[in-house]
């Protein structure tokens, strides 16, 4: 290591739609929802991450909770921009690593975003005193963090499932052959519930409330082996106005998400029928991954094995795979230099 490089700081981020995730010195630092609340005519931060989620949909009319990011891309630069700067600030306050003259940063981007947004990515992160900046695809991000040896000249399939999308990609050789990234993740299944449980039980709910009965009892499948107990969920009656409390199964949920599902799973399916035989036949032994904080929902690997005849492993932690191999390439350029998005 020069001297240079010892005096460089480098981090590793996962910017996504809902969680924001920061290494530095091999260990996540920051995991934060990505939401910032702002007072409305001031435009004053009131609060970042965890702090601004809780006060999700039970603000005021004078502060407003914001997401800088829809779909996997920054939607707003201005609040992004904020929003990283103090959640790096607090990295390095927490570190207790103030002294640093250089910050060499990896940032992952989802897989189809057009030339202008990852400039605008670099940008940002110029703004944000970063020397080197490095960008790379979440699903060869998610492989790497998941222990798959992505240079190697055998194909596998990753589908990682966020907030805001669902990243399907097919990689070989450190490069993603066939790749796609959906507009229908986490995000989406809530906004399924809501509609769900409006239409069915004429109950309004919230979006914290669909995200918490998708945590407690969600479920991609009826028949789950342990299906979870029926759960009580409060709301608006959308008839008299009141305050109500219904009950919820998982079968529910699972109707409710099933039009979703089948994108997802026709999309897998899309991909898998345009790849080389050869990568086929490796995908066939390996089987897929099937990663990100989506793939927690009960089920899922079930469904998307039953569709595709292929085997489903998930890997540990999904929520930090992606976080995990942005670190283990920053912490390794040299080998993993063919993985880096390039041209821009
Ligand atoms: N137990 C669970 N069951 C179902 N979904 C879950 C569970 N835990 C988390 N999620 C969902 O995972 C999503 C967040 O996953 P993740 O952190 O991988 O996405 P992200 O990186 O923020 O988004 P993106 O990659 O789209 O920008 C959220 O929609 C969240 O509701």
């Amino acid at each position: 290591m020069s001297f240079f490089d010892f005096l460089t700081e480098k981090i590793a981020i996962d910017l996504g739609t809902t969680n924001t995730l920061i290494t530095h010195r091999g260990k996540i630092v920051i995991n934060s929802p990505s939401i910032i609340a702002v007072h409305r005519i001031s435009g004053k931060i009131i609060a970042v991450g965890k702090e601004a989620n809780y006060m999700r949909g039970k603000i005021h009319k004078n502060i407003k909770t914001l997401y800088p990011l829809r779909n996997g891309v920054i939607a707003n630069f201005d609040l992004s921009e904020k929003m990283l700067k103090i959640l790096i600030k607090k990295l390095f306050s927490l570190q207790k690593a103030a002294f640093r003259t250089s910050l060499n940063m990896i940032i992952s981007i989802p897989c189809g975003i057009t030339k202008v947004e990852m400039r605008a990515v670099k940008e940002s992160a110029k703004r944000l005193n970063a020397k080197k900046i490095y960008l790379i695809e979440e699903p060869m991000a998610a492989a790497i963090g998941a222990g798959i040896d992505v240079l190697q000249p055998i194909g596998n399939m990753v589908v990682d499932i966020g907030g805001g999308t669902t990243e399907i990609a097919v990689i070989t050789l450190g490069g993603i052959v066939s790749g796609q990234s959906l507009r229908i993740a986490g995000n989406m299944f809530n906004d399924d519930i809501i509609q769900y449980i409006r239409e069915q039980h004429n109950l309004h709910i919230g979006e914290s409330t669909a995200e918490k009965i998708k945590i407690k009892i969600g479920s991609a499948i009826e028949a789950l082996e342990i299906p979870p107990d029926t759960l009580q969920v409060q709301g608006r009656d959308m008839l008299t106005g009141k305050p109500k409390q219904i009950n919820v199964s998982h079968k529910e949920i699972a109707r409710s998400l099933d039009k979703s599902l089948t994108q997802i799973e026709n999309a897998v399916l899309d991909i898998l029928s345009d790849i080389p035989p050869e990568i086929s036949s490796d995908i066939y032994t390996n089987g897929i991954l099937l990663t990100g904080g989506g793939s927690l929902l009960r089920g899922l690997d079930e469904r998307l094995s039953a569709t595709t005849d292929l085997s489903i492993y998930k890997g540990e932690q999904p929520l930090e795979v992606v976080v995990k191999g942005s670190e283990i390439v920053l912490k390794n350029l040299n080998r993993y230099t063919p993985v880096l998005v390039r041209n821009m």
